[in-house]
This record gives structure tokens, sequence and C-alpha cells, in this order.
């Protein structure tokens, strides 16, 4: 694993009016990992992204993205960067291969829309709406939109949220497969055993603070040798085994 930063924040800060929600946050992220940012509702994830992004403010610090400098080379940043459009930009009329047009017309980029729909399993919803895409399809397409672009890191703000567990793994290979086309993953979740299976390092958020930073398993052996124990489980399975024995690995939709 390289560890050559990508990304680079340094004594972030972002207040709104006399709340301050991230509290001078510094970390970086290297090229070609899986990084997830973990930590309570409110924590300042969401917040702290949306900065990297260039689409919030922030307050004081400084953040340098693919060598760029979120102060004097937003634009620059912007090219190199796939984030998930909010739905509400999804035109209800469209369907997915003319919203993969649209949204290449906006990045200025020639691509072929069913070259995009194939990298996430839609090809044959192309000619859907997206309000009649399943849950494990929209987000894919909303995947898909990130990668219009080429960029070198793509952003996901809590990508399986809400899928069935056939759906959430396959989502996980489809990360992993972004990845190992060579284009490094931020993403947010709230399932742990998401960020254990699929983050290459986490950094746990709480109350505007990064409050630790690591490999999981590096995570869970420093709790495991303060002498932590978990309740010993005596069943070899669990429910989400059951369900998934029952019901298969297919995309279900
Ligand atoms: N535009 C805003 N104006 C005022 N406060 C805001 C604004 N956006 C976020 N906040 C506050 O900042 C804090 C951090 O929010 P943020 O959305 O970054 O948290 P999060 O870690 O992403 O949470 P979640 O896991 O619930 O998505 C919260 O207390 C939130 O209410």
């Amino acid at each position: 694993m390289a560890t050559q930063p990508i990304i680079t924040v340094n004594n972030l800060v972002k207040r709104y009016a006399d709340f301050t929600a991230v509290k001078d946050i510094s970390f970086e992220v290297y090229e070609g990992e899986i990084f997830g940012l973990l930590g309570p509702n409110g924590a300042g994830k969401t917040t702290t992204l949306e900065i990297i992004e260039t689409l919030r403010d922030k307050t004081s610090g400084s953040i340098t993205v693919d060598g760029f400098s979120i102060d004097t080379q937003a634009n620059q940043i912007k090219k190199r960067i796939g984030v998930q459009l909010q739905a509400a930009g999804y035109y209800p009329g469209l369907n997915l291969i003319e919203l993969m047009e649209l949204f290449a017309g906006l990045y200025g980029n020639r691509i072929k829309p069913i070259e995009m729909l194939e990298k996430v399993a839609l090809t044959d919803k192309a000619k859907a709406k997206y309000k009649d895409l399943s849950g494990g399809q929209k987000q894919r397409f909303s995947i898909a939109t990130t990668l219009i672009n080429n960029p070198r890191i793509i952003f996901l703000d809590e990508p399986t949220t809400g899928l069935d567990p056939q759906a959430r793994r396959n989502l996980w290979e489809l990360i992993r497969q972004i990845r190992a086309a060579g284009t490094t993953v931020v993403l947010t979740t709230h399932y742990m055993d998401e960020a254990e299976e699929l983050c290459d390092r986490v950094a746990f958020i709480d109350g505007g603070h990064v409050i630790g930073i690591n490999t999981p398993d590096t995570f869970i052996d420093q709790l495991v040798a303060t002498g932590f124990e978990r309740k010993k489980t005596v069943k070899q399975a669990n429910l989400e085994d059951v369900f998934i024995n029952l019901t298969g690995k297919e995309w279900r939709e």
C-alpha cells in the first residue's frame, strides 16, 4: 500500500454562527486507499467532506487535494474529484443514458454513457427513469455519476444506507473495483462491519475532533491488548448469514 498523501487536511475548523462543528482536525488520505470517516451523528463528517469537495467554505485551516490548494486552486480540485450529486438534480423526465449525457456535458467531458452504466451493472436499466430504480440501483447510478470525469478521488457519503445485504456486499465489490482501477475512495458509513471489511484505514470523528486514525485491524488489536473481551459468541453464524444463505448473493432488484 502506497503511503503518498493525496489529501492533506491541516487544522481544519468550521464554525456555523456560534457553533463550531469541526474543531481543528488534521489527517491525510493516502493515494489508492479506501478511507473511512466514522463517528456518531453530528460529529462533523459530512461538513469535513463537503469542505474537501469545495462545496462548503471552511473557517480556517489548510487543505490540499492531489497537490492543489483548496484556497487558490479549487477549480483544479473540482476536475480531479468525483462527488455524488444530489438526487434532486436527476431530472425526472430523463432516462439514465440521458442523465449521464447531461452530467457529462456539465463537466465538459465526452463519455460513452452506456460504458459508465456498464461499470455499475446498469446497462439493462439504460432507458429507465431514476425514480423507477431500486435503492441499490439508485446508489450504483449515483456512484457512476462520480466517475464521469475520470476522477483521482471519489467521495461517497453513506453509500450503502438502506440497502439489503446482497446489495451492500455487491456495492462493496464495486467500490473495490473502483479502487483497483486506480481511484482513491473516501467514504462515510455508520456500519462498522462495512468499515472493517472495506476500509484500508479509518478516522473516528467525535464532537468535531479526530479521536483516532488507523487501520481497522490495528484499532481492533489495540483494543484487545487492553484486555477488552467481547461477549463470546456461541453461534457459528448470524442472521445475516442466514439471510444470504436463504436468498443468495445475486443482485435482487
Ligand atoms: N448549515 C449548517 N448550519 C448550522 N449547523 C450545521 C450546518 N450543517 C451542519 N451543521 C451542524 O454541524 C454539526 C455536524 O454536522 P455534519 O452533518 O457534518 O455531521 P455528520 O458527522 O455528517 O453527521 P451524520 O452522521 O448525522 O450525517 C451538526 O451539529 C450539525 O447540526
